[in-house]
């Protein structure tokens, strides 16, 4: 029996009605498989245990998480009760950071029978390679006067070490997949930074001659994910690039609650966090109809990361049955409620055993 231990983290809002969802199925495809089996440890790490303990994590949390094969995560962030930027620094960006989680992984692709937001939705699959470590989010910066001479300094960070990374990940995607690199960049704009990063990928690309390559400026690609997504295969994108285009993936999609999301460490030293690319959405919490898609796609996520890529494959093929049948929360169209769709998956998943 191969046994995996799973750190729980639901953290906030919604992300403590899909976790538990996605935990459930987690736990019939163990069953299915018989051989394997996943140990669930829950951390309550929360801006509720922010309130009680001062800290979003205490110091021994990483130190604790270190020894799990992986993290399973929900959702940070409550501004009822803590600042976005405390709440979320001092956790999810915390552990990506500091268990080198350098590179954020986001596929967005057509889901039969969930309708999309496009007028002519064509057959789009593609995926995100998102800068995860550096870029945009960065500590580095100040505040200085008050009044009307009050300023803000924010500067962003970019390494030839970690822009080659995130752009030899996707390049090896690519080369498992329709062979096509898009580069997000802004160097008509940001004019340090982005002529860098622009450089570095033309360099980077050199090593891959059977990939082919295109560099598209961040606001016409943006919109190009609306107009043409079926022309992109794999983007690389800095940070804040990556985090505001895998939205709009997910709205291609036809809702962010569908939409899943690696954190991958890639030197193998620390454990990779599963978390879907949603937040905690306080607009819909405790109604019961958070979609769990999104979580239960990115547990798929998981199952590939442990080379169980059959069960990871039969496991959307199942969300995918589920979706096409119409068994669809309100986000995407549907009348159904987290639980109903979740139970129908699982019941599909002992159907297909
Ligand atoms: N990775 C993380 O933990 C993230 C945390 N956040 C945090 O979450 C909080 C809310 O952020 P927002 O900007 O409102 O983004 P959000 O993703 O939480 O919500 C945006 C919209 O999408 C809907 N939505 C999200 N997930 C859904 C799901 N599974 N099913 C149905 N509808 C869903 C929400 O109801 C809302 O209307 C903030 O505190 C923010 O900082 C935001 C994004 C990512
Ligand atoms: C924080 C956030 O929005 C994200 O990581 O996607
Ligand atoms: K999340
Ligand atoms: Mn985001």
């Amino acid at each position: 029996m191969k046994t995996l231990k799973i750190a729980t983290i639901p953290g906030d809002g919604i992300g403590t009605e899909v976790v538990p969802a996605a935990i459930e199925v987690l736990k019939t495809v163990s069953e299915i498989h018989g051989g394997l089996s996943f140990a669930f440890t829950d951390f309550p790490y929360s801006c509720e245990y922010y309130l009680e303990h001062g800290v979003m994590m205490p110091d021994e949390g990483l130190e604790k998480l270190k020894d799990f094969d992986s993290i399973f995560l929900g959702a940070v962030g409550n501004v009822k009760l803590v600042p976005d930027h405390i709440s979320l620094w001092g956790l999810l960006i915390k552990i990506r950071r500091e268990f080198e989680q350098v590179i954020n992984i986001r596929p967005a692709k057509v889901i039969p029978g969930v309708r999309s937001p496009l007028v002519h939705p064509k057959d789009f699959d593609l995926i995100v390679v998102r800068e995860n470590s550096e870029g945009e989010y960065s500590e580095v910066g100040g505040r200085i006067y008050q009044g009307e001479d009050e300023l803000a300094i924010q500067n962003s960070i970019f390494s030839r070490k970690g822009s080659e990374r995130a752009m030899r990940y996707a390049f090896e995607l690519a080369s498992k997949r329709k062979k096509h690199v898009t580069s997000a960049t802004k160097s008509n704009g940001i004019v340090h930074s982005m002529p860098f990063w622009d450089e570095v990928f033309k360099e980077v690309a050199k090593d891959y001659p059977a990939i082919s390559t295109d560099s598209q400026h961040i606001d016409a690609l943006a919109a190009f994910f609306v107009t043409h997504p079926e022309r992109f295969d794999v983007i690389v994108a800095s940070n804040l690039f990556g985090d505001v285009l895998t939205d709009i993936g997910a709205a291609i999609m036809g809702s962010v609650g569908i939409a899943p999301a690696a954190n991958i460490n890639v030197n193998g030293k620390y454990p990779s966090m599963f978390e879907p690319v949603h937040g905690s959405a306080p607009d819909i919490i405790g109604k019961g109809i958070a979609n769990p898609i999104g979580q239960i796609w990115t547990a798929k996520m998981m199952l590939d990361h442990f080379d169980e890529t059959e069960l990871g494959t039969l496991l959307l093929d199942v969300v995918e049955s589920v979706s096409n049948d119409g068994i669809l929360t309100p986000d995407i169209g549907g009348k159904h409620s987290t639980k109903e769709v979740t139970d129908e998956i699982i019941n599909r998943l002992k159907q297909r055993a």
